[in-house]
């Protein structure tokens, strides 16, 4: 489909520009429907990578929100190639993004363990189990066409190339910018490894890409607060989307979910509807980014009587390891970047 077709009206001056991929579905959808309704003079640009899934979701908003200032922009976050050609979209689009919402993320066939289930319910470690799902999930990961892990590009190295080359429109003198990263509390630093970041040797690189997402935030604010961007790290708790029914299918979920509503009333981190889960990612549109703390991650939750508020706890995270990482998705930028001049392949 070409650009023109999907692009909205160039945004003006004056609307500030809220940029969220993986908008078409779950918590990115939710998310643009409740930022409509926070604020309707926004111009709001669905990055997705599926546009008949795209132009679904933005019709449904604009049922919602009629005469909702709305845009779509192709982009696959898997591929290299793509996240370029849509930074440059943007950058031809907009003289500035305020919002940039890094939200697009995959879990590639996860399994469950029932073993692991049973046996850490009758053990201390059950609300660690039930608010970080940890040791129950194993999934499988493959190689991108550019030769980097699927999970890993998808989640975190195809969106710090979206910073990287949206450099001119983020964060200009006296107008910040704020990234938000939709993480996860399973993101676990015990499944992360410097040496292997990419998790090729694992079998939880979900878990070691939304660690590394966290390492990221912290990276990026060292670097670029000066220049007037922003980055902050939301968990969503535990949701049911696309993603949670390729762990148990939909009519499964719906047979539990009286057990997770009982579970809720003990557990603030079963947020389960879209909706709920994007507290915490609504609530940052509304703060100052200066006013941020950049090694807090800021958390969605739901009562046993259904009110949703905001949390945040500590990261588990250190300032060196956050700078190694930092530099070597440097690194690996000038590699690919390299490999393409090589190659030859600029499509
Ligand atoms: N559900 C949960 O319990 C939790 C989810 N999260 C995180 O929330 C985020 C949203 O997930 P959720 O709403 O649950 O799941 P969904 O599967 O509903 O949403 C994921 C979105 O990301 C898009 N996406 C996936 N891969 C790519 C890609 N290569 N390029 C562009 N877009 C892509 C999907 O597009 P398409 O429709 O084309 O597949 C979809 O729009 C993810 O980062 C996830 O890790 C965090 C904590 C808990
Ligand atoms: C009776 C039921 C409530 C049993 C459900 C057990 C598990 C399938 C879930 C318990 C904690 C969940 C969880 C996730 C997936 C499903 C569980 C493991 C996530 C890993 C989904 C994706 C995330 O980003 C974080 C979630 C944490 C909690």
């Amino acid at each position: 489909m070409a650009a023109e077709e999907v692009a909205g009206p160039r945004a003006t001056d004056a609307r500030r520009v809220v940029l969220v991929t993986g908008a078409n579905s779950g918590i990115g959808l939710a998310l643009c429907e409740r930022i409509l309704s926070e604020d309707n003079q926004i111009h709001l640009c669905m990055a997705c990578r599926n546009m008949q899934k795209a132009e679904a979701a933005k019709s449904e908003l604009q049922l919602s929100h009629p005469g909702a200032d709305i845009s779509l922009l192709k982009i696959d976050v898997g591929n290299i190639n793509s996240v370029i050609q849509a930074a440059q979209e943007i950058r031809q689009r907009y003289q500035h993004v305020d919002y940039l919402y890094l939200n697009a993320g995959i879990m590639l066939n996860p399994h469950f363990s029932l073993k692991a289930f049973l046996s850490s319910l009758l053990s201390r470690k059950v609300f660690t189990m039930f608010q970080t799902g940890e040791g129950l999930l194993t999934q499988e990961d493959w190689l991108t066409d550019d030769g980097l892990q699927q999970v890993f590009m998808t989640n975190v190295f195809g969106h710090f190339l979206l910073i990287r080359n949206l450099e001119p429109v983020l964060g200009q003198a006296g107008c910040t910018s704020q990234v938000v990263w939709t993480s996860s509390s399973n993101a676990r630093k015990s499944a992360f490894n410097l040496t292997d970041y990419q998790h090729s040797q694992g079998q939880e690189s979900y878990s070691s890409s939304k660690y590394a997402t966290d390492l990221l935030n912290v990276g990026l604010n060292k670097h670029y607060n000066s220049k007037g961007l922003f980055s902050s790290v939301v968990c969503p708790g535990l949701v049911l989307t696309n993603l949670t029914y390729g762990i148990f299918p939909p009519v499964l979920w719906t047979l539990i979910t009286p057990i997770m509503w009982l579970i809720r009333v003990f557990m603030n981190s079963f947020t389960l509807s879209p909706y709920n889960g994007t507290e915490a990612l609504v609530w940052l549109f509304t703060q100052k980014p200066e006013s941020l703390d950049p090694m807090v991650k800021y958390l969605s939750c739901t009562s046993g009587f259904g009110n949703n508020y905001v949390t945040s706890c500590k990261m588990d995270v250190d300032v060196e390891t956050a700078e190694i990482f930092y530099q070597e998705l440097l690194k690996l930028e000038g590699k690919m970047k390299e490999k393409s001049d090589v190659t030859g392949d600029h499509s």
